[in-house]
């Protein structure tokens, strides 16, 4: 897989929030975002995974435009992205079945029947419900194996947002697009699903994700790419950007010393 932003820009009405992005990034790789509330790291990583179009500029994965061909060819490379949101977005089934509709939504249609029928029919008693080997495997991952079975209601904040990382990872997909995945969780489920993200590189699926947790970045990206007002100052492997920034914005960002208010940047 590569996925390649070239020169794109990305305006609503008369504003605009990204100018001219180039970023690529292949499998087995993770590059993390950063950038000030604002940046316009969202709305790279939603270009990044094809819900929005570019205004200028174009967006190739494995080389094709995705904005030039129809609908339903496009809806098919759509289908090789997961995206992971800030908020876990669960639906009142059962964790597996919660994991298991990430795989669903990438079967072709005729599968899609079939278990669609498979399901209809009549179990026998000892059966025990039928929780996909990789559904389990996701599961496994993000250390929830056990919770195959909750229901989502009693999960906590960072219980939940490990099974939507473990849905998206079922579907296996080529790139996982992860908007600040471990905001607003504890160190040990950050821990958990850090090492989830190491795992899906391991399993070479390209990783595009923001965070604004700096020591996350340095952690486990292989390249960061700092984002400010919308232009992607610099990228480059995290030792350099964090230690040795080529451009004075990045430096100050790093260091801490960036800040916005009201809208505008501080010099
Ligand atoms: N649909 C939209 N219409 C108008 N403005 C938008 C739209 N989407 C985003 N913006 C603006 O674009 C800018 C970038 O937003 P974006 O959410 O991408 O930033 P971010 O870097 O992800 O911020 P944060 O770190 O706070 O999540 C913001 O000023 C936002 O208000």
């Amino acid at each position: 897989m590569n996925l390649e932003l070239a020169d794109v820009s990305y305006g609503v009405d008369e504003t605009e929030i990204l100018t001219d992005v180039s970023l690529s990034l292949e499998s087995g790789e993770i590059v993390t975002i950063i950038g000030p509330s604002g940046a316009g790291k969202t709305t790279l990583l939603r270009l990044a995974a094809l819900f929005e179009q570019p205004t200028d500029g174009a967006i190739r994965f494995d080389r094709t435009d995705p904005w030039g061909l129809s609908r339903d060819e496009r809806l098919a490379i759509r289908r090789r992205i997961g995206m992971v949101f800030q908020q876990a977005c669960l639906f009142d089934a059962p964790v597996a079945r919660n994991v298991d509709i990430g795989r669903r939504v990438r079967r072709p249609w005729p599968q899609r029947i079939r278990g669609f029928l498979e399901r209809l029919l009549p179990r026998r008693l000892d059966d025990s419900p039928a929780v996909d080997e990789r559904t389990l495997e996701a599961l496994e991952l993000v250390g929830l194996s056990d919770a195959w079975d909750r229901d989502p209601a009693s999960l906590s904040g960072g219980e939940a947002q490990r099974v939507s990382f473990a849905r998206a990872l079922a579907a296996e997909p080529d790139l996982l697009v992860l908007d600040e995945p471990t905001s607003d969780l504890d160190p040990r489920n950050t821990a958990i699903l850090e090492r989830a993200i190491e795992r899906a590189r391991e399993h070479d699926h390209g990783v595009l994700l923001a965070t604004h947790d700096m020591h996350q970045a340095e952690r486990i990206s292989d390249r960061v790419a700092f984002l400010l007002e919308g232009e992607l100052v610099e990228v480059g492997p995290p030792d350099r950007i964090f230690e040795t920034p080529r451009d004075e914005r990045t430096a100050r960002f790093v260091r801490g010393d960036l800040l916005y208010d009201d809208n505008e940047l501080l010099a």
